[in-house]
């Protein structure tokens, strides 16, 4: 034995395998569905502008949802769309009965508002949940469409605790896309739930006390290993593309994995934590809506 103490390392939380599972579980629910006489479940991704990184994202998402054995409508619009012309556009997936999700990837040109452009989105057809019906339906705890990365968090979360009651969760970074539905889900499995941001003023000493801390800020390596609670599960939702000294790029998150890993009980990587999760969601949230619509339909249960 060394004088040195044995450093501890946290165990790893394999978001790209449970992903995996998540997604095969989901095709074959689609076979099933399609068995019982119902179209192929449909999402419409939407891209405004030519952001690298974000049709990187947009490919990822069209090549899983072939592989869950669902249709993907792909719509690459130039940076210049206007307002107008994406509300044209989403008036027209709402009324097309081959889609039964859409998706308008964020962030937009600054000519176009976001919420204007999220709330034209039909409630049913809203499989990122952030239009105002589904976020208030996530408020008040009713059945609705939960946004995918908070979703995608929390099946992380439950893969190393079966019962989160009574865990004081610590969320750093309170947006509508990942804080905010964050908070409110963890409230919905009974956690004590503390919501840190940019005026907190002592947000290090906040995550400390985090049985459960999800960190969601795009600020890579924010969160250091003295920011953690020994033997606490963490969730790093960041992910930032910085150039190595090789000069290529990699992705990194807002937790300091290499200090982080030796405090924490379990931990996300980035990559290969909550993106694959994120799009593994996006699966199953197009799947639940495609259902609700041909039960609507059908007026009868389709499972
Ligand atoms: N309306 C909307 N909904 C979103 O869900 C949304 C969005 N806008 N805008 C952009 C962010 C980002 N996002 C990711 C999804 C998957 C990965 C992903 O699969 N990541 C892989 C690596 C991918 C790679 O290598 O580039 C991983 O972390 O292992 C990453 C990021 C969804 N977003």
């Amino acid at each position: 034995m060394s004088i040195h103490s044995r450093e501890q390392v946290g165990q790893l939380i394999d978001g790209k395998a449970i992903a995996r599972a998540l997604t095969e579980q989901i095709g074959q629910e689609v076979t099933s569905f399609i068995g019982q006489g119902n179209p192929l479940p449909g999402l419409a991704v939407v891209l405004v502008g030519n952001d690298p990184a974000s049709e990187v994202y947009v490919k990822n998402k069209a090549i899983q949802t072939h592989r869950a054995g669902m249709r993907s409508f792909m719509h690459m619009l130039p940076e210049s769309t206007t307002q107008d012309e994406l509300l044209d556009l989403i008036e027209q997936l709402n009324a097309n009965p081959r889609i039964h999700g859409i998706l308008v990837q964020l962030p937009l040109p600054r000519q176009i508002d976001p919420v204007v452009v999220t709330n034209a989105i039909a409630p049913h057809k809203d499989v990122d949940g952030l239009g105002e019906v589904n976020a208030g339906r996530l408020a008040l705890g009713t059945e609705g469409i939960v946004p995918c990365t908070p979703l995608g968090c929390l099946m992380l979360l439950k893969s190393v605790h079966q019962d989160l009651t009574g865990k004081h969760a610590v969320v750093i970074g309170a947006s509508n896309l990942v804080g905010k539905p964050m908070a409110q889900l963890l409230l919905k499995e009974n956690c004590t739930v503390s919501v840190g941001h940019i005026h907190t003023k002592d947000v290090r000493g906040l995550a400390r006390e985090g049985d459960l801390l999800v960190v969601a800020t795009g600020k890579h390596g924010l969160v250091r290993g003295d920011w953690i609670k020994p033997g606490a599960t963490v969730i790093d939702v960041g992910i930032t593309r910085v150039p190595t000294p090789e000069g290529r790029t990699r992705l990194v998150g807002d937790v300091a994995f290499d200090e982080a890993v030796k405090v924490a009980g379990h931990i996300t990587p980035v990559p290969g934590g909550v993106g694959p999760m994120t799009i593994a969601c996006l699966l199953h949230n197009t799947l639940q809506a495609a259902k609700v619509t041909q039960k609507i339909i059908r007026g009868s249960d389709v499972g």
